[in-house]
């Protein structure tokens, strides 16, 4: 068995808010870089591990993860609309297994997804329906959220299944590092804001969309002006935890507490359990080694921006 891992962050911000251009060079070379590696390794199947910002989960009814089974992607800031070439059999065969593993996940057979799976797919495999890809949804912004022990186990699960497979795996994650974007909360959210998160958010009007857009845009530039109007970036954390990924020590992460990790961190730093499932899942395919390793922290992107590839040992 063949398989290949790439991790990478990502922003809605890319297109609105860009860091100097040299700085842009710079990342685009990294992308265009894991996109080529991608190519040649030529998956037969992506997994793609990933969270969503309130555009296709809320609060009527909020699963800790979800194995899509057929999903198409809303086109939210920008990125790329339309359906993913989801292959059903086969996705609910991984589901199957993985609860039968002890995992409880949550299966949809129309998953509304956002930038979190667009951006990837994008940037990395050349588009939403040009590989059969099973996307995995990771609850990483409403709270309460599942763990990190949880998001290693869902992982595990899900490279025990993909060992059973005779195919060529891309496994991607999809989200982190340190960041804390102004994403709405339920415990401080106005009515309106509230409703839309326990459901009505699903189909947003247009000009309600397009507030929703600028409103984090402006937080992005007020962000670069100065740091302190949201939850700082955090580089030492961010570069131990690829650190501890690439060293394969993701039960090391188990004791952290969520709580903790926000306060470390950001509240949007969970995404970063969508990195710690797809090493988990590597992992249980054979031993793997990482390269292209690259990390700068990007205010223009409120983001923490890493990019992580890794091999079985076989392919390398
Ligand atoms: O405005 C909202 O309701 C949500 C804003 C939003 O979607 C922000 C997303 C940011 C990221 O995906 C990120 O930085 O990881
Ligand atoms: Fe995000």
């Amino acid at each position: 068995m063949k398989t290949m891992l790439h991790c990478m962050s990502h922003s809605p911000l890319v297109g609105f808010v860009d860091p100097l251009p040299e700085i842009l060079d710079e990342v685009n070379g990294v992308i265009s870089n894991a996109r080529k590696a991608v190519k040649a390794f030529d998956p037969d199947l992506v997994v793609l591990f990933a969270p969503d910002h309130y555009n296709g989960f809320f609060y009527d009814l909020m699963p800790s993860f979800c194995i899509g089974t057929d999903a198409y992607a809303i086109g939210d800031f920008g990125t790329l609309a339309g359906d993913l070439n989801v292959p059903q059999a086969l996705a609910e065969s991984l589901a199957a297994s993985v609860l039968d593993s002890g995992v409880d996940v949550a299966v949809s057979y129309r998953m509304q997804l956002d930038h979190g799976f667009a951006q990837p797919l994008d940037e990395l495999v050349g588009g939403l329906d040009c590989k059969p890809v099973i996307p995995i949804f990771i609850n990483s912004v409403a709270v309460p959220l599942p763990s990190f022990q949880r998001a290693r186990l869902l992982g595990e699960a899900v490279g025990r299944y993909l060992k059973t497979l005779d195919k060529k795996v891309l496994i991607l994650g999809s989200g982190g590092l340190s960041h804390q974007p102004p994403v709405p909360e339920l415990a401080t959210a106005n009515a309106h804001m509230v409703d839309r998160m326990k459901g009505s958010g699903r189909h947003l009007p247009d000009d309600e969309r397009e507030a929703r857009t600028q409103r984090v845009i402006t937080a992005a530039r007020r962000f670069v002006e100065d740091q302190s109007t949201l939850h700082p970036l955090h580089p030492e954390w961010d570069q131990s935890f690829m650190t501890l990924l690439s060293e394969g020590r993701m039960a090391d992460l188990d004791a952290m507490k969520n709580d903790e990790l926000s306060a470390l961190a950001g509240k949007s730093t969970h995404e970063v359990k969508a990195w710690v499932s797809a090493f988990a899942a590597l992992s249980v395919m054979g031993n793997f080694n990482t390269t292209n390793r690259y990390y700068r922290p990007i205010p223009e992107w409120i983001a923490g921006f890493g990019s992580l590839t890794a091999y079985t040992e076989k392919t390398l």
